[in-house]
């Protein structure tokens, strides 16, 4: 199946006076209509660069300075449009109309997202009016549908409310309302659910299934809770200071984890047969000082495993194939086959 998703050595760069931040650097992977590709990392690994890379928001100075961001638009005919984001101007037409119609996202804070003077049914209707050929009438009608498919009660009058005037897993919901009412093919979650409680967040997460099954939407779910992670993902890349250090099928990635920081990432989640007051492991030092270049592991300086190793410091950074779905980045795995 072709993916709907295939970005290629995507390299992000923020030109700072203090120095370049290489917040991604070189990262490729793929996902395929009606999958969940979880992006898991700690903070400032570059998670969020890449989806705002993706829809072509990365904020100023950052700056794509390589890679390719592939979408396979369909056309009516038997083979798509493939569109490379990378190409288009950020401010034209073309993606203007990929954001929103292709591609939907929705965001940790919705009060981000939403004007607070306008009612959610003006703006839903909005993104309607913009993407899609649609009467006022049949626009307020698909919406207050919308907003019944991700269970807001009483969609009629809801439809009228203000975003202040909704509950934050109300309002989670009316964005993803917003996001998925001109049925993108795909849909970026940067950190969704991390503001909301665990009964709400577990909801929201069943209606993104949902959906997906409904829509057939492919998924790229970010989060730096691995609980989540595991939850909502069909294949999980993990990510540190820019770079992919393993990825795999999320129970591949839970059972046998590869890479130490994978495996150090796990070991930092409380199980729930862990008894309580047991002292979880926490992840020595921190993310590397941005403005460096690393040629070696990122992760040299804090792994419990390669134990000093020059082979981890110096070796140049590459992805070695396991099997067809498993990949990871640690010299010390010595695997052939580097893809
Ligand atoms: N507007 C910006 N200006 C300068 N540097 C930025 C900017 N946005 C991101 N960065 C840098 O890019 C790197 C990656 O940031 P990013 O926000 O993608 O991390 P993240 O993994 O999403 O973290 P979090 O979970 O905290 O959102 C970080 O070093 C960050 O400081």
């Amino acid at each position: 199946m072709n993916p709907a998703l295939d970005v290629r050595n995507l390299r992000v760069h923020f030109l700072l006076d203090e120095g370049t931040v290489r917040a991604v650097d070189g990262v490729s992977f793929s996902v395929e209509p009606g999958k969940t590709l979880g992006i898991v990392g700690e903070s400032g690994s570059g998670k969020s660069v890449i989806g705002q890379s993706i829809l072509r928001i990365v904020p100023y100075p950052g700056k794509i300075v390589e890679g390719e961001i592939i979408l396979q638009i369909p056309n009516g005919q038997d083979i798509p449009t493939r569109v490379n984001m990378v190409e288009l101007d950020p401010h034209g037409r073309q993606a203007r109309s990929i954001r929103g119609k292709e591609v939907g996202m929705i965001f940790q804070e919705p009060m981000n997202s939403f004007s607070p003077v306008h009612t959610i049914g003006s703006q839903i209707t909005e993104a309607l009016s913009i993407h899609a050929d649609v009467s006022a009438q049949e626009a307020r009608n698909r919406a207050i549908e919308m907003l019944r498919k991700v269970g807001i009660p009483q969609p009629e009058h809801r439809i009228d409310s203000y975003p202040h005037q909704l509950s934050g897993g109300m309002r989670q919901r009316a964005m993803i309302a917003m996001a998925l009412v001109c049925n993108p093919r795909i849909l970026i979650a940067d950190e969704p659910t991390t503001a909301l409680d665990v009964t709400i967040q577990a909801q929201i997460l069943d209606l993104l299934k949902q959906l997906q099954e409904e829509f057939g939407m492919a998924i790229l779910f970010i989060s730096h809770n691995l609980g989540v992670i595991s939850e909502i993902s069909h294949d999980v890349l993990v990510i540190y200071f820019g770079r992919v250090m393993e990825r795999a099928p999320v129970d591949v990635l839970f059972r046998d984890p590869l890479h130490p920081y994978t495996k150090a990432l796990l070991k930092s989640v409380p199980g729930i047969d862990t008894p309580v007051r047991t002292f979880l492991s926490t992840i020595e030092g921190t993310l590397p000082d941005p403005y460096i270049s690393i040629p070696g592991c990122p992760f040299f300086g804090r792994c419990m495993e390669c134990g000093g190793s020059t082979v981890c410091r110096d070796s140049p950074y590459e992805l070695t194939k396991v099997d067809d779905r498993h990949f990871v980045a640690c010299p010390q795995m010595c695997i052939p086959n580097p893809i």
